[in-house]
């Protein structure tokens, strides 16, 4: 039977397992650093620590960071490829994914979500539940689409950005890395790198207080 390993026994890793299930993965453990503590996620049971993975790692046929911290979730999805791991792709299977969409390795499309054609998607993004990444769009490394956001065609996310939950951004921008979008704001202008944004239209934050 094919082994997961899931790191990180989280909310969102309990979403990550449930997804795995239905994508075939029958075997599957979380690790986490608060393993002995916590011995179980939902379900499923924690066997060991972070550190304890990248021991066991010829055990698994595929392993997950279900790690919702983008910066600490490609991190970790670096060490572990470094360290030789089989890094899974999730898609489940009520998601749309285009035949001509690319996605990066590492990377889970929940249930709902749309992912159009010509869409390139970088390694260790979160397209979460019901959320929609239109035609030619660009997304960089451990970027996080929150439920129910919307990204119009051929926008640009840099690295490490967040698109909250409910939120739309219009065609054709590009927002930088370590962008935060806020919950339903709407995006109609490009936004530099590292600076967060919220409401309708979209703002910066600092200018909002
Ligand atoms: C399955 C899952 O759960 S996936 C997770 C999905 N979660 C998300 O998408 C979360 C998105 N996060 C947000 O929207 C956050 O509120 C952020 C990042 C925009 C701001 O967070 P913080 O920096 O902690 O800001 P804070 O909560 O202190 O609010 C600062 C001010 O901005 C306002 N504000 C915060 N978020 C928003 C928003 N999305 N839209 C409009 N105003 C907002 C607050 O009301 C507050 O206003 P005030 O100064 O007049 O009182």
């Amino acid at each position: 039977m094919r082994r997961l390993a899931i790191l990180g026994a989280s909310g969102h890793g309990k979403v990550v397992a449930d997804t795995a299930e239905r994508c075939g993965w029958r075997s599957l453990v979380f690790f986490d650093d608060a393993w002995p503590k916590r011995q179980h996620n939902g379900p499923w049971v924690v066997i060991g620590n972070g550190a304890m993975l990248f021991d066991a790692l010829s055990g698994f046929d595929g392993v997950l960071v279900a790690i919702g911290d983008n910066r600490i979730r490609q991190d970790r999805l670096r060490r572990l490829r470094d360290a030789g791991a089989r890094l899974a792709t999730l898609v489940h299977p009520a998601a749309t994914v285009s035949t001509y969409a690319r996605l990066g390795e590492g990377s889970v499309v929940f249930a709902g979500a749309v992912l159009n054609v010509d869409a390139r998607i970088g390694p260790g993004t979160i397209l979460n539940t019901g959320c929609s990444v239109d035609h030619d769009c660009r997304l960089g490394e451990a970027v996080h689409v929150s439920p129910g956001a919307h990204l119009a065609g051929g926008v640009q996310v840099g690295d490490l950005s967040w698109i909250g939950i409910g939120a739309s951004v219009r065609q054709s921008l590009r927002l930088g890395r370590r962008v935060m979008v806020g919950a339903g704001a709407a995006v109609v202008s490009d936004v530099p790198d590292g600076t967060t944004v919220i409401g309708v239209p979209a703002r910066p934050l600092c200018l909002n207080r």
